[in-house]
């Protein structure tokens, strides 16, 4: 555990929130997570005593732990919640200006000296930064997804982020076990700049009619040992952020090369999220995921 934080606040009860709880709980920090409603707040709650039982069930850790584990996370609809955390995180919707309203009301709740993260996948820290009231002490601390089992987190500073937020940050995420990758505050970082145009890519090739969903997954999962093919991965990380990640890279480098499958974007104006909504380039409403195309 840091020597310096104990408590750790997350913004947004999704899967990403639940992963970076779940991790911090189980490294000993007390978790207090927020979201805009109650049963938000339950239903993640639930997932992560689903993921620490599935941990106990395979004896990789013991009823006690879990026990441990559950008893460092609260969660409430409740802002005021988070005014005594040293570190808020925020793992809302990939979407700018959900972002800054979420900083406009956090803000004025918390301890003047603590620390505003964003678990941002693509934008601008130095941007997001300028809508806090502590540009100095926030900064990018990038999770991956499923957080539990990824070893990697992308720190990003913002031209306005302190040294001593940085050495903060990185202790944080040493003290959970993970290895610390430090990126420039470019659009979507090293990870997503390097992954994203691939999924794209991959819609592309489903789009233009080049292979099935099944064709597409399996030739990149046994053709170049993936461990998921990269539509089974668009579902998995969520259809919306995808785009907006594509949306942020096309946007911020001004490059064609980058420009969203329109397959993409009419998935998502359809609401077919992926796995979050029961229907991507999979359905996954029966026992095992059917391909749609
Ligand atoms: C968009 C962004 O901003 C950045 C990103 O995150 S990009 C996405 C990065 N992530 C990836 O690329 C993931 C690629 N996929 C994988 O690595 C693997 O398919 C996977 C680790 C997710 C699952 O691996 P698998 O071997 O098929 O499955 P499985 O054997 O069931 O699970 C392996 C472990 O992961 C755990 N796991 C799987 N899915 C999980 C989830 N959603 N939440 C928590 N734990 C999970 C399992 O419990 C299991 O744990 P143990 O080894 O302790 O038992
Ligand atoms: N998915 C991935 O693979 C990865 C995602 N990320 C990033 O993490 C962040 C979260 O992603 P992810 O967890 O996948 O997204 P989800 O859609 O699973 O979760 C987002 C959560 O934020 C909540 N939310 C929305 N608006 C507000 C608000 N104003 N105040 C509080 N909570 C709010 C949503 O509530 P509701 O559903 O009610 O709107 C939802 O619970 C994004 O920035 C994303 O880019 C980073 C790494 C990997």
């Amino acid at each position: 555990m840091s020597t310096v934080l104990k408590t750790i606040g997350i913004v947004g009860a999704g899967q990403m929130g639940c992963g970076i709880a779940q991790v911090s709980a189980l490294a000993g920090y007390k978790v207090n997570i927020y979201d805009l409603s109650q049963e938000r707040i339950e239903s993640a709650l639930a997932t992560i005593n689903g993921n620490l039982a599935r941990q106990v069930s395979a004896a990789k850790m013991t009823d006690d732990e879990r026990k441990a584990a559950l008893s460092l996370i609260s969660g409430s609809a409740d802002v005021n919640d988070l005014a005594p955390m040293d570190l808020v995180i925020e793992a809302a919707t990939e979407d700018e200006s959900v972002k800054r309203k979420i900083y406009t009301l956090v803000c004025p709740v918390l301890k003047p000296d603590a620390i505003l993260a964003t678990n941002t996948s693509s934008l601008s820290i130095t941007r997001l930064a300028s809508a806090t009231d502590r540009p100095e002490r926030f900064m990018g601390i990038h999770f991956m997804n499923p957080v539990p089992v990824m070893k990697l987190v992308e720190l990003v500073r913002g031209i306005a982020t302190e040294e001593a937020t940085f050495k903060m940050a990185r202790d944080y995420v040493s003290s959970l076990d993970k290895t610390v990758t430090v990126a420039e505050d470019f659009p979507a970082f090293i990870v997503n700049r390097i992954l994203l145009p691939m999924i794209n890519e991959a819609i592309y090739t489903l789009y233009e009619g080049v292979g099935t969903v099944d064709a597409i997954d399996t030739a990149m999962k046994l053709g170049a040992n993936h461990p998921m093919g990269p539509l089974q991965l668009a579902d998995f990380i969520g259809l919306d952020t995808c785009l907006s990640i594509m949306q942020v890279l096309h946007e911020g480098l001004s490059d064609s090369k980058y420009r969203p499958c329109p397959l993409l974007v009419k998935y998502v104006e359809a609401g077919w999220l992926g796995r979050k909504s029961g229907r991507g380039f999979y359905d996954y409403r029966g026992e095992v995921p059917v391909p749609t195309r």
